[in-house]
């Protein structure tokens, strides 16, 4: 991959830096400022070297038109509490203001542009218009840089067709990303666990058919159990479902027992009432859920089993987390995965958390983010390179 060093001397030039700033949310308040402070490194990097560094992100799934509740303002104020200084947010992704932000700039300022997501060509899957608007962002810059690792397998205006335009090169968390997953992928030790949680069950439940193929063992938690659990014949109550894919799931689950991978699944499941951080709730064996209550997290014998089957692993990757950990009473599930990873890791394992989730979970539960090997900022991102995908943003950063 080009680095930062290749794009020579940047005094004075103007540099655009896609980062991920997909941070986790309460209001407007960040709960989590992993994924900024992660961007740090490159930034700083390029203001001392005198760029005018302008940011391009995103924040969360809005409908490609500006929607207040998307808007980077909370992540604006936050970079520049971190950075020391002052960060300017322009009101549009690339319009007027975008372009006197930019104009405005000196060297060694950073400046964010608004959610390139309130632009529906960044997202677009027809190449013409996504080609449009990253010719409208590269017209702000002299150069460009990659860095927002967690959406780098989106093949997106700001992340990919942009690279096509401008000199460009991976920043360093990129590189760092990469470096530490290729432990995973290439030839990791054995035995190699994996552990799937999270809610984005559509993006995940594919991810499976390839890690099929790569891991001894499949933890499976988090939303999509309860399509595993279906897929068995099991009720799942009111949990989230992926009931158009229950049949696939019916296949890795055979796939898996034909190829000698283990797929563990929990025996018990914290059935609430309903989706809220006081819903009265109960453990229920995994395979009679109770009908009207939905599974918030994996049980305590499921949390045992777990961490059985991480104590002897020599490679492990986390993504998603076990349960609604935000909501105390549905955090067991993740802690003790948590835990018997950084057990794991102890006795000289190499463990990988992905997922912006997962991260802020480790922290938000008080774990000590050095206990494991490598923590990735990337969710989707992490998983398609354990999955030994190639991505689109890495690819085209590719010499
Ligand atoms: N049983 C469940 N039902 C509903 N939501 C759940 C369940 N288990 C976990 N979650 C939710 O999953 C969310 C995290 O899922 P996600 O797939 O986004 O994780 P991630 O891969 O770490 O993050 P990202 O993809 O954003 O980097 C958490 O907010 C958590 O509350
Ligand atoms: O949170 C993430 O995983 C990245 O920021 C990508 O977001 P996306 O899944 O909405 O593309």
């Amino acid at each position: 991959m080009k680095t930062i060093d290749s794009l020579g001397d940047l005094r004075g030039k103007r540099v655009l830096v896609r980062s991920d700033f997909n941070v986790p949310l309460d209001g407007t308040t960040i709960t989590d400022d992993g994924r900024i402070r992660a961007a740090l490194p490159t930034l700083t990097r390029l203001t001392d070297a005198g760029a005018r560094v302008v940011v391009t992100a995103h924040l969360g799934r809005p409908k490609g038109e500006p929607d207040a509740k998307y808007s980077l303002a909370p992540v604006a104020a936050r970079l520049g509490e971190l950075l020391g200084h002052d960060v300017a947010l322009a009101e549009d992704v690339v319009g007027p203001s975008a372009q006197k932000t930019v104009a405005g700039l000196e060297d060694g300022q950073v400046a964010l542009l608004e959610n390139v997501r309130f632009d529906a060509r960044e997202t677009s899957k027809v190449d013409a218009e996504r080609e449009e608007l990253a010719a409208e962002l590269a017209a702000l810059a002299d150069a460009f840089v990659s860095d927002g690792f967690g959406v780098v397998h989106r093949k997106q205006a700001s992340v990919y067709d942009v690279a096509k335009i401008l000199p460009s090169a991976a920043g360093d968390l990129v590189l760092k990303e990469v470096e530490s997953l290729s432990r995973a992928t290439v030839d990791p030790e054995r035995p190699y666990a994996v552990v799937l949680g999270g809610s984005k069950v559509s993006d995940k439940l594919g991810v499976i058919a390839n890690l099929l193929t790569k891991a001894d063992r499949l933890l499976i938690g988090g939303g999509m159990l309860f399509t595993f659990l279906k897929a068995q014949g099991h009720p799942v109550g009111s949990s989230l479902l992926e009931e158009d894919q229950v049949d696939t799931v019916r296949g890795y689950l055979e796939t898996a027992a034909a190829n000698g991978v283990e797929i563990v699944l929990p025996v018990d499941i914290v059935a609430a009432d309903s989706f809220a951080a006081d819903a009265p709730h109960q453990t229920v064996p995994a395979d009679s859920i109770p009908d009207g209550t939905m599974g918030l997290d994996i049980g305590p014998e499921s949390g045992a089993l777990f961490a059985s089957k991480l104590a002897d692993a020599r490679t492990i990757a986390w993504n998603g987390p076990m349960g609604v950990f935000e909501f105390e009473a549905f955090a067991a599930g993740t802690k003790t995965v948590a835990q018997g990873i950084i057990d794991a890791t102890s006795a000289g394992a190499f463990s990988i958390v992905g997922g912006g989730d997962s991260a802020a979970a480790v922290r938000l539960l008080g774990f000590d983010e050095a206990a494991f090997s490598h923590i990735s900022t990337g969710g989707g991102a992490s998983l398609e390179l354990l999955e030994g995908k190639e991505l689109p943003g890495i690819a085209v950063l590719t010499d």
